[in-house]
């Protein structure tokens, strides 16, 4: 589990380790608050700060309301004496309330700033990298845990700024201390180290004890979803699996029953030894102020006072021991982000790109060796594949499953860059112009298409963000891939949101989805339209209309169709047969049909099909 990484890192690092990574994360969490809102940044160090400047200015005035209180005399006088030192610990006590709201007011304004500044920089970048960067081993994966990283940069620096509070209180205390009587500072020394040493071990034996249960976790976490989510709910019911599931996790949460209680055990006990450790060291200190009391070495106003620092020290250390635990876990979720970031800066397109020169409309398109090798695959999708293709023509690239049409396709569209050979437009490389004016001129109607959860008419508009979404050309797209009177018929029409996990939502089924697409691939009126697999779950009566329109395409704009669907390719001006990523036959259909080559083979045989069934 993702989370699991900062515990067991915490488990893994001993205290000393822990105490040495704390000055990079908090730099780390102080630069992001600073980037994300610099004004209530220094709202909340300046009132850290003066709260711990007002913690021993009170301390300070308690000590003195303490002094004149145990001297002789009749108690009005002795009270009347104390009553300025009492209006200073009052006037501290407010001004740290208030500087503790003005904290807190700060850092509420500060969540919502941090947390935009750290995902819209990372969605920045995921909506940047080039394609194959997500070929690239593990890149996926650490995207997700960047992605959950996000949400660990305001813990992290909500972690910090509590434990810069921590410190300036004890710190405070500290030098309110010495004020009064250096030795004291010896005794809070012996009351607090301890016990903050205990509670850090405490911490490392939780996390360590907590890992135990993780295996027992994730396949918990995995029935939770088996159980409870959209996906797997008709295979559920179909194969009968309700009790086969709940007998699975009656047993596992049995077992983590027994791991809860025996983890709670232990914490009670680490946390016990703690307290016992706190309290004998707490106890040392009041028999230390006991022996230098009756020596006359301190004044019992300072020793009185020296009690009220040493709870004032354990407080404040029980903030700083727990947020260390808190900023190292933190932090190593939060260095998933910043890691991924550095990683993801490698596949960034050249800044240069965006300055290059603007297409014009295509006039020809020239495929040139082109070959494409995914990482990790022995052989290339893609062969040194040479063809070109004119302004106005439909072509098609037809071949069996694998033989590299959608991968050759996606290097024409420019969304993979080969590895070896290129494409030219108009005679110009592709990563010669400007890629958002080239972007402009193409659209891409992919095999695996996304089921975005927006309208039926944001589904549609997404084809083309250059321009306003006007509802006449969403209409006039969706009519030319049969889906109008399909988007019609749904209970809000256009404005049918098509996500069904959201109150009133809609889904559609295959085919219909299918339409959609294709008429988000008509949205821009594209001068290279690539549309790979349009039709495989349409029904035929869908599938020759849509057919219809990219004929009707022909002669006015270039077109390249990617089907299974043979006779679909009949009237293309030009078939290329593909085999293994490479380039193996080419022609219209009567000339294919006539040389008797593979794609003769794959028709007849499709051909075949129909004819038995007609026969
Ligand atoms: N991202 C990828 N990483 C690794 N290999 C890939 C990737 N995408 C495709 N391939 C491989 O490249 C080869 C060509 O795949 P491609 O999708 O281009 O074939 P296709 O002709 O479009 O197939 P289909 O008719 O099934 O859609 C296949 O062997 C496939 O397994």
């Amino acid at each position: 589990m993702w989370w699991e990484s900062g515990i067991r890192a915490r488990a893994d690092a001993g205290v000393f380790a822990v105490f040495a990574e704390l000055p990079r994360l908090v730099v780390t969490a102080l630069a992001v608050a600073w980037r994300a809102d610099r004004f209530r940044t220094s709202v909340v160090g300046v009132a850290t700060v003066g709260a711990g400047v007002m913690a021993a200015f009170g301390l300070l005035a308690t000590q003195r309301v303490l002094v004149e209180l145990f001297t002789g005399g009749p108690t009005p006088d002795r009270v009347a004496a104390a009553l300025p030192a009492l209006a200073a610990l009052a006037a501290a006590t407010a001004v740290r309330s208030g500087l503790g709201i003005a904290t807190g007011y700060a850092q509420n304004g500060l969540t919502p700033r941090v947390d935009r500044e750290v995902e819209r920089g990372l969605f920045e970048v995921t909506t940047a990298v080039r394609l194959d960067a997500f070929d690239a081993d593990a890149f996926a994966d650490e995207m997700e845990r960047a992605s959950r990283g996000t949400d660990s940069a305001i813990s992290l620096v909500q972690g910090v700024m509590s434990l810069l509070a921590g410190v300036v209180g004890l710190l405070a205390v500290a030098v309110a201390v010495v004020i009064i009587h250096p030795l004291l500072l010896v005794a809070l020394l012996v009351a607090t180290v301890p016990g903050g040493y205990a509670a850090l071990r405490a911490g490392h034996l939780r996390y360590q004890t907590f890992l135990a249960g993780s295996v027992r976790r994730r396949r918990l976490w995995l029935l939770h979803r088996l159980m409870a989510e959209r996906a797997t709910a008709p295979e559920l019911r179909s194969y009968g699996l309700r009790g086969f599931l709940l007998d699975q996790y009656d047993r596992v949460m049995g077992v983590e029953t027994q791991i809860q209680l025996a983890l709670a055990r232990r914490v009670t006990t680490t946390t016990a030894v703690g307290a016992v450790v706190g309290g004998i060291a707490t106890g040392g200190v009041y028999v230390l102020l006991a022996v230098l009391l009756l020596n006359g070495r301190v004044p019992l106003a300072a020793a009185a006072t020296c009690v009220i620092a040493v709870q004032a020290a354990q407080r404040a250390l029980a903030t700083v021991t727990f947020q260390v635990d808190r900023i190292y876990t933190e932090g190593r979720h939060f260095g998933d982000y910043t890691g991924f970031m550095d990683r993801a800066a490698h596949h960034l397109p050249d800044p240069a790109d965006a300055g290059r020169p603007e297409p014009g409309p295509l006039e020809q398109l020239t495929i040139r060796g082109v070959s494409l090798s995914y990482p990790d695959r022995d052989e290339p999708a893609v062969d040194d594949v040479t063809l070109t293709v004119r302004a106005g023509q439909t072509v098609a690239f037809v071949g069996e499953n694998g033989s590299g049409k959608t991968s050759l396709a996606a290097v024409i569209a420019g969304l993979r860059a080969p590895t070896g050979g290129g494409v030219e437009w108009n005679g110009t490389p592709l990563h010669g112009w400007d890629p958002e004016a080239l972007r402009a001129r193409i659209a891409v109607v992919t095999q695996e298409y996304h089921k975005w959860p927006f309208t039926a008419a944001t589904n549609i508009a997404i084809g083309d963000t250059g321009t306003a979404p006007d509802q006449a050309r969403i209409e006039a797209a969706a009519v030319r891939a049969v889906a109008h009177d399909m988007v019609r018929d749904l209970p809000h029409g256009y404005e049918t949101l098509l996500d069904r996990t959201f109150a009133g939502g809609q889904d559609l089924s295959g085919g219909q989805w299918q339409r959609i697409t294709a008429a988000r691939g008509f949205m821009r009126d594209a001068e290279l339209l690539i549309m790979d697999e349009p039709s495989s779950a349409l029904d035929p009566r869908a599938e020759d209309a849509l057919f219809q329109a990219i004929r009707h395409r022909q002669g006015k704009a270039t077109t390249i169709l990617i089907t299974h669907r043979l006779a679909n390719v009949r009237h293309a001006d030009h078939i290329y047969v593909l085999d293994h990523g490479t380039l193996i036959e080419s022609g219209t259909h009567d000339q294919l049909l006539a040389a008797g080559g593979h794609y003769a083979e794959l028709f007849t045989l499709q051909a075949a099909g129909y004819r038995a069934a007609t026969a």
